[in-house]
């Protein structure tokens, strides 16, 4: 685990359907999600073919006073395989969940091939809870009772921690989960595969994600239905479909190429990407839309299907950006026909370890779009260096 907090999520049941054996996990919590996806990476695949290079370890579990926490994974994830026809015989032990949890601490590189796991992406970060007062927190309450029996929580002892052993006894004073998983927004699961340092596939399923795209256009849903599965493979383009497996669709980003009509998407939290560069950039480009603000690898998925034109992530000065964060969202945008760049314009290079060296942010769009992008950023990371 971070070491931050952990997740106990018992929730959701979605159903069965199974795109590299991730999707029965979507919504049971990170470490259940790793442990599972581990196991059966390496029951699947020759193991020496391959390594896995994930978010979450074990630390945090192997301590005495989260033993019972370690017994409700354990539980889970075997019930999760039990309820997988191909592995309903298997039993893991304790020990086994914490091996397959740890065997995704690969760093990753520019040889052979690994396997980029983010188990549940848009779930950290400073919350603006704390800036809440009573109010706000009683709202928040009422919508993570809500969500469906999910209870939080975690490390009691660290220093940054949430206590909240369920949304009615939430008592800690600083609370800094809240992201979009238990916001109830948007959060994705998150597995690619490196080969020699490129990026050759990506799943990303995207639970809240709907099915109608953002702002309606033409793709064949009529009914809001909930839950996309993304998948690209590397010259075979991206397909979406339902998380319970209806027949996928291709998918291409918009062909904008008037930044007026553009619309663009960034994190939800601020303290992840400076909302006001975004918004000089986009004044710059001559956006109308306002921002739309929303958690996790959603963004690069809404994104391949043509639901906004640009994405644009900045982060504060000396935060470094991990792979399992862009491995799988950026295939799934450049197999759908889009451009995924540092600020400089540079592709990303998955192939340094666990970070991505990177030029200032990440900026995302369409082939068209790219070079009136760059301009903008460029003289806008200008004007801001010049005024600190
Ligand atoms: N200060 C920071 N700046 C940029 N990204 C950060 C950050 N702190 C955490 N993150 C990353 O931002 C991810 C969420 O991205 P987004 O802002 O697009 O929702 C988090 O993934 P996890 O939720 O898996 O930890 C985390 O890895
Ligand atoms: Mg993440």
């Amino acid at each position: 685990m971070s070491g931050l907090y952990n997740l106990d999520l018992k929730l959701q049941g979605y159903p069965g359907f199974v795109q590299l054996d991730i999707l029965d996990y979507l919504a049971t919590g990170m470490l259940r999600s790793q442990a599972v996806v581990s196991f059966v990476l390496e029951r699947e695949l020759p193991s020496e073919s391959f390594s896995l290079v994930a978010e979450e370890d074990s630390g945090d579990l192997r301590k005495e006073e989260t033993q019972e926490t370690l017994h409700r994974i354990t539980k889970l994830v075997n019930e999760t395989l039990a309820s997988e026809g191909t592995y309903s015989a298997t039993s893991l032990s304790a020990e086994d969940v914490l091996a397959a949890i740890d065997s995704g601490k690969s760093e990753g590189g520019p040889r052979g091939r690994h396997w980029v796991l983010d188990p549940i992406d848009g779930t950290k970060g400073p919350s603006k809870v704390m800036h809440l007062g009573a109010n706000g927190r009683n709202a928040l309450l009422g919508k993570l009772s809500s969500l469906p029996s999910v209870y939080v929580l975690l490390d009691p002892k660290g220093d940054h921690t949430a206590v909240c052993p369920s949304p009615a006894s939430w008592t800690y004073p600083k609370p800094h989960l809240v992201e979009g998983f238990l916001r109830g927004d948007q959060y994705a699961i998150a597995l690619a595969l490196l080969d020699e340092g490129k990026v050759v596939l990506g799943v990303l399923a995207c639970p809240n994600l709907s099915l109608v795209p953002i702002g309606g256009h033409d793709l064949p849903y009529s009914h809001d239905k909930l839950g996309c599965l993304f998948f690209a493979q590397v010259g075979a383009g991206t397909d979406v479909q339902s998380l319970d497996g209806s027949p996928p669709i291709k998918v291409h980003v918009s062909d904008i190429d008037t930044p007026e009509e553009a619309s663009f998407f960034e994190s939800f939290e601020a303290a992840h990407s400076l909302h006001d560069l975004s918004s000089s950039i986009a004044k710059k480009l001559g956006v109308k839309a306002p921002p739309v603000r929303i958690d996790s690898q959603a963004k690069y998925g809404a994104l391949s299907r043509g639901d906004g034109a640009i994405y644009l992530r900045f982060p504060h000065k000396g935060y470094r950006e991990k792979i399992w964060d862009h491995a799988a969202g950026s295939i799934v945008v450049t197999e759908a026909g889009g451009v995924v760049t540092d600020a400089a314009g540079n592709p990303l290079d998955f192939s340094k370890g666990r970070y991505l060296d990177l030029d200032a942010g990440i900026i995302v769009t369409n082939t068209k779009l790219m070079p009136l992008l760059l301009k903008a950023v460029r003289e806008s990371l200008n004007e801001r260096a010049s005024s600190l």
